[in-house]
């Protein structure tokens, strides 16, 4: 569903932060994207999720060569994927409920019949009672598990998830992953971005590692 030829990635005269990436994401597959610091974790999920373009390569989205379409065809791409940012995103004048049920009124479904589903995804993230402020009252960790009930609440086909757990501690991290998983059971691809060893150990996953960079992919 995701497919880099040789892909390559500088930011105006600088240096190619990405070299000849050549990889692919397969359906319904669980991997993790790790390397230090500054390797381009972030780099990679912006070029999947369209909002950055190659310097070079080919980047095929779910059997499109992205290089290729634009405007509405491109929105008809992201809306296929669910992310979760490292800041978050969420909308200020929204309320933690609204926030988690936006990609479901953007579908133009009926709150009738999302309502249940989202108070049902804010308890189980642990904001059953948060669910009526907006986000700027909301700690780090309540505005995370907001930002990832949101990406989840449609089932995209693929998630792409920067760092996170990042805000919570571990044993909500732990109940996070599982979210994770059980998406990923249900038939999304998932793609979390992490630089925490102990999260990684828990799931056997493929892991791709960026360095100087290249990929390595250990399966
Ligand atoms: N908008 C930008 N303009 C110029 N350079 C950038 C920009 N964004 C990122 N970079 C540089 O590209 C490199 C990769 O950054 P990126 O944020 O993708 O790394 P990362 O692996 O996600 O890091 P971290 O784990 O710290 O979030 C870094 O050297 C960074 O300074």
């Amino acid at each position: 569903m995701v497919r880099f030829d040789n892909v390559g990635l500088r930011y105006g005269m600088g240096p190619e932060v990405l070299r000849d990436l050549t990889f692919s994401i397969e359906p319904r597959s669980f991997q993790f994207l790790t390397g230090p610091s500054g390797a381009g974790k972030t780099t990679l999920l912006r070029l999947v999720l369209l909002a950055l373009k190659p310097t070079r390569g080919l980047i095929t989205l779910f059997g499109e060569d992205v290089s290729q379409i634009g405007g509405d065809a491109l929105t008809a791409l992201r809306r296929r994927m669910g992310v979760v940012f490292q800041d978050f995103r969420l909308l200020d004048h929204l309320t933690t409920y609204e926030n988690v049920a936006l990609p479901l009124r953007v579908q133009g479904r009926e709150e009738v019949s999302y309502r249940a589903e989202v108070v049902e995804l804010l308890r189980w993230v642990g904001l059953g009672e948060r669910m009526h402020v907006l986000p700027p009252v909301l700690s780090g960790g309540e505005k995370q598990r907001a930002a990832i009930a949101r990406a989840l609440i449609a089932r995209p086909e693929l998630l792409l998830a920067d760092e996170p757990t990042g805000n919570v501690d571990p044993s909500l991290a732990k109940r996070l992953l599982r979210l994770f998983i059980e998406l990923n059971r249900l038939g999304t691809s998932v793609i979390i971005a992490t630089h925490d060893l102990a999260l990684m150990d828990q799931v056997d996953a493929r892991r791709l590692v960026l360095g100087e960079g290249r990929l390595h992919i250990y399966e």
